[in-house]
């Protein structure tokens, strides 16, 4: 069943064009003045749920502004797209794909139906499968090919096959099982699979396969190579099975490739790639914490999940999020969002949420096929800090470009060496501070700055920011924290009016690289026919190749 609601062209809805007449109203008015009228705004502008406490007064908004968000949220239907996203509703229209990775973390004994039936004991027979194996692994009982036990998990994918697994490794460290490494390739460049592999040892090793398609032409290559490797050191067809397992919603390629359908943890159409790190996906990362931790992460998805389906839209922090995001995209002019992770641990983060928000979102058509008229998904980007500030927030602070900027924080560390933490966090809250407020030209004065440089250490502020705080990254928190993003996106990806689980734009280029593959790797002189500038880039690569 599909939802029949036909919006209002987002342009029109009439808290859009309320929204665009605050604009001018507000367009000009500096945080300091809306700090300076309501000496309780910090509180005020602030929610706490779910174990973080969004700040978010550090924003070009009012409360006008938030009431006029709302409403177009409501005008945009959204109470109905997340319930119809929930309920298993075909939403992903141009892939008639229902959009559940919701049931991936829906506790056991629920009931999400798809097509009819209900999908929770799939997805909990299947996660049950993964804890078995990963103890197996983590405890040495699974063997290599020769007896020995595996040190090395290298997970092969790209995409949502790669960008989870990896962010969370990293994210979970602290959590993981230090005498079994996990490593990664996904680049269809060599020298990826070359570097990751070099040190390792073939009978210490278990390559995780991850594809939902099982067709992708990087995994597929770098999936052969290390075939190949392994055979190479091991020398007999049977180690295969010891040493490969497979992740993907295609059995009949999994089979072809060699690796027993037994070894193979499944996952569903219903599950977009970037949406993929909580399902099977994440075998590598349930390997690396052991399935007790990578039951925390689900729950604290299933939490962000109820949280998002349940909470008004004022006190609703993926809504929330989203609607300010919306606010700096389609009436700031705004590009980009800056995500700024204040955690070591979550250097991959920014990374990870490139893919889920502009794969999703980076769309100029709407659902029905029409071209917008208004902005869509935002340039993600980012750093940890304090790492960025000696690089590129000297923009954010004093360019030309308005930057919104995510700063994420936790109270306590996971690793207490003093002073680091409180430094750490010093630098967190002083920057969203010397975003907003600035140094005024009588302040900078006030400090005998000479004339001539007066100009140059003066800081407009008015820059805005979301503070996230949270106590300490747990496996729980991430799941909150990443779930809270996807649903960020659901909702700006809703009131775009956009079908946020599609990825077209991908297609295109792997069609020609296609074409070109068997130009690159003739022998002989085959004719070009691409246009002028490709055709003497392909020449000039066969001869650098033939003279190499
Ligand atoms: O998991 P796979 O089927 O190998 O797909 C891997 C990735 O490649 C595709 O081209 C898409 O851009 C991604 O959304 C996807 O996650």
């Amino acid at each position: 069943m599909t939802s029949t609601f036909a919006p209002t062209p987002l342009t029109q809805r009439a808290a859009w064009q309320a929204l665009a007449a605050h604009y001018e109203q507000i367009r000009e008015i500096h945080l300091r003045e809306l700090f300076a009228e309501d000496p309780t705004r910090g509180e005020r502008f602030a929610l706490e749920a779910e174990g973080f406490y969004l700040d978010y007064s550090k924003n070009r908004l009012t409360d006008e502004t938030l009431r006029l968000l709302s409403a177009l949220a409501e005008e945009s239907d959204l109470r109905g797209r997340i319930e119809a996203m929930f309920s298993g509703e075909k939403i992903n229209t141009t892939e008639k794909r229902s959009v559940l990775h919701t049931a991936l973390r829906a506790p056991r004994g629920a009931t999400v139906i798809e097509d009819g039936e209900n999908v929770v004991p799939e997805v909990h027979a299947v996660l049950d499968r993964m804890a078995e194996f990963a103890d197996r692994v983590r405890s040495g009982e699974w063997r290599g090919y020769t007896g020995r036990r595996i040190r090395t998990v290298v997970n092969i994918g790209i995409g949502g096959s790669y960008l989870g697994p990896d962010m969370a490794y990293d994210a979970l460290k602290h959590y993981s099982a230090r005498d079994l490494k996990v490593r990664f390739v996904a680049n269809v460049d060599g020298s990826n699979f070359a570097e990751v592999t070099h040190d390792l040892e073939p009978d210490e090793t278990l390559f995780i396969v991850c594809s939902k398609t099982f067709t992708t032409l990087e995994t597929m290559t770098n999936a052969h190579s290390a075939r190949r490797w392994c055979l190479a050191a091991l020398g007999d067809e049977q180690a295969i099975a010891k040493h490969f397992v497979a992740v993907s919603t295609n059995a009949a390629e999994v089979e072809k490739f060699g690796i027993d359908t037994a070894h193979m943890f499944g996952f569903w159409d219903w599950v977009g790639g970037r949406y993929s790190m909580d399902s099977a996906i994440g075998l590598s990362t349930m390997i690396a914490v052991g399935p007790e931790h990578f039951r925390a992460l689900l729950d604290g998805f299933h939490a962000m999940d109820e949280h998002f389906r349940t909470a008004p839209f004022e006190r609703n922090l993926p809504v929330l999020m989203a609607l300010i995001g919306l606010w700096y995209n389609n009436f700031f002019g705004a590009q980009t969002v800056a995500v700024l992770p204040y955690d070591y641990y979550l250097g991959k983060l920014p990374a990870y949420l490139q893919q889920l928000d502009m794969e999703s979102n980076g769309k100029h058509v709407d659902i029905d096929g029409q071209q917008v008229t208004y902005q869509t998904g935002p340039i993600i980007w980012g750093q940890p800090g304090t790492d960025g500030q000696h690089s590129f927030y000297q923009l954010i602070h004093q360019g030309t470009k308005l930057i919104p900027c995510d700063f994420i924080g936790f109270c306590q560390t996971l690793n207490p060496i003093a002073p680091h933490h409180d430094q750490l966090m010093a630098n967190f809250f002083a920057q969203t501070e010397a975003l907003a407020f600035g140094k005024t030209e009588a302040e900078v004065r006030a400090e005998g700055v000479a004339d001539w440089l007066v100009p140059h250490r003066v800081f407009e502020g008015n820059r805005p920011t979301n503070t996230l705080l949270a106590e300490r990254l747990t496996p729980g928190v991430l799941g909150k924290l990443i779930a809270l993003y996807e649903h960020k996106v659901f909702t700006q990806g809703v009131i775009w009016n956009l079908d946020s689980f599609d990825q077209w734009g991908v297609e295109l280029g792997k069609v020609l690289a296609q074409r070109i593959i068997p130009e690159l790797e003739s022998t002989g002189e085959t004719a070009l026919t691409h246009d002028s500038s490709t055709n003497a880039l392909i020449r000039r690569y066969r001869r650098a190749k033939r003279q190499s």
